[in-house]
């Protein structure tokens, strides 16, 4: 059991830091129950620091409550029919207070989250109920529109001797033999994140010996043994295991690294199935990504970093004797740029999601697919015109722009198609693109990391539906163009 779970505060004394913010909360409740109706409070803070657990320690003193995700349910009406009209009907739950916790708020995103914050700001002026509104970034534009409408509580992160304390209990109530400096020490580097200093404490407590401050500064130092661009030269170049292990021990956000090996693949490997087969890694190493971020389960990280790693070196035949210079991820590059394109790949997501009906996750494993498809001019219009993508987001998928001549002679060409010709060929286009899809959503069907990691051996059935589709589209591949 992960020790955040473990020791997760049960009650408001129990919570390291922000006291006086805890003092806010704790009168804003005293109010509630004593039937004076507050407006909502709106917690804001960096990961890890106890916002989550203070919203359901409050959760305790009202005899109902919900939690919703609020970029799980983005459009307007789900929010509304979800919350919004029993949040302003107190009737239907007798005359107790029902507590609506509304987490990720300034993770909402794309069109229709538009609606979304707009929905939640309705709800807030309707609501009978008291609700508690969670979100990370202070800044966030999306919170600009709630921030007024809110008794904002901004959560700070906690100071080191405090998650040092508490390191201590847990160390005690594990029978950890850690040395007081060694505890200090993780306090520090976990820059004011309490789940994060758990989790450090955990991943290096052992029964048998004492946890000393050596042990801390050891990670530092096989942390940064290599940087990115010798991790990810280390994946392309090298079939050894143990060297691309080697190579993968860095400091460095995971996602980024996977990144960067995605961008790098067809840079440096020049075979079309060695290509797919890299690319397949790497989508599964994104699933298990997902995985973490959703379970916090870190020990996924492990199976990420083995697809990305030692999954991509091997799906090449041999090594190439060639220099290729390392290129920065292109959707790093445009998200730079300004805070706006920040978002450009859940906005893209979003129109593949409703168009082809996949996930979310699943249009973004589709990327690097759809990239290669991007290769064709005329290709690259078709799925642009049938997605609805604006230029910014052609760009995502390729550099040059798509030629002037190549979109007057598609747009003749369309307008001289009749309706059902016009359908049939977006049908087959979503094809297309459903081949890159059904082959990514069969990875997904794993349910246990030790299964995926024998997917090399066991290859899985396709769900019949799936199949029979297959045979009847005639599909084509994405890489017999
Ligand atoms: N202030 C704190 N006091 C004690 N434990 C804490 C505190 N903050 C975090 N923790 C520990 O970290 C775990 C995760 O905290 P929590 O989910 O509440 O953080 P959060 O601020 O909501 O993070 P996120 O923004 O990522 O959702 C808790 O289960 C708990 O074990």
């Amino acid at each position: 059991m992960l020790w955040t779970d473990k020791y997760r505060p049960q009650e408001l004394s129990a919570v390291v830091g922000n006291k006086k913010e805890i003092k806010i909360i704790t009168d804003w409740v005293n109010a509630w129950k004593s039937n004076n109706p507050q407006i909502p409070l709106l917690l804001v803070g960096p990961p890890g620091i106890g916002k989550t657990t203070l919203s359901q320690i409050i959760a305790k003193q009202f005899s109902e409550h919900i939690e919703l995700n609020a970029s799980d349910k983005r459009s307007q009406e789900i929010i509304k029919s979800t919350i919004g009209e029993s949040s302003s009907s107190r009737s239907l739950f007798g005359d107790e207070y029902k507590l609506i916790i509304l987490d990720e708020v300034d993770g909402i995103h794309g069109t229709n989250d538009r609606g979304g914050v707009k929905a939640i700001g309705d709800i807030i002026k309707s609501s009978k109920h008291p609700m508690i509104l969670i979100a990370n970034d202070f800044y966030s534009k999306r919170l600009q529109s709630i921030k007024p409408k809110c008794q904002v509580i901004k959560m700070k992160k906690s100071r080191w001797n405090s998650i040092t304390k508490l390191l201590r209990e847990i160390a005690q109530a594990e029978n950890v033999d850690a040395n007081p400096a060694a505890l200090k020490e993780i306090a520090l580097k976990s820059q004011g994140d309490v789940r994060s200093a758990i989790n450090t404490l955990q991943a290096l407590s052992s029964k048998d010996s004492t946890l000393e401050v050596q042990d801390v500064e050891n990670m530092k130092t096989k942390d940064t043994r290599s940087d990115i661009f010798n991790a990810i030269t280390g994946v392309l170049k090298s079939k050894t295991p143990a060297h691309v292990k080697e190579a993968m021990w860095i400091e460095e956000d995971p996602t980024l690294v996977m990144e960067y090996i995605a961008e790098n693949i067809p840079r440096e490997y020049k075979k079309k199935d060695e290509i797919k087969k890299a690319y397949d890694y790497i989508s599964k190493a994104d699933i298990f990504f997902g995985r973490t971020q959703r379970s916090r389960n870190y020990g996924y990280w492990k199976y990420a970093s083995d697809f990305m790693g030692i999954g991509v070196s091997n799906s090449k035949h041999e090594t190439y004797k060639k220099f290729t210079k390392i290129q920065t991820p292109t959707i790093f590059t445009l998200m730079s740029r300004n805070r706006g394109k920040r978002n450009l790949r859940d906005e893209i997501a979003e129109k593949m999601s409703v168009k082809l009906h996949v996930s979310h996750s699943i249009a973004i494993s589709m990327f690097p697919y759809l990239e290669i498809m991007f290769k064709n001019d005329e290709l690259a219009w078709e799925i642009s015109d049938y997605l609805e993508l604006e230029d910014n987001e052609i760009k995502r998928f390729r550099s040059k722009k798509i030629p002037k001549k190549v979109i007057n002679k598609m747009e003749k060409q369309k307008a001289q198609m009749r309706v059902e010709e016009r359908d049939r060929r977006a049908e087959e286009l979503k094809n297309q693109m459903i081949t890159a899809a059904v082959e990514i959503e069969d990875s997904y069907e794993i349910s246990k990391p030790d299964e995926t990691k024998a997917e090399d051996t066991v290859k899985k059935e396709p769900p019949k539906e799936k199949k029979e589709k297959k045979k009847t589209d005639k599909q084509v591949s994405l890489f017999s163009f």
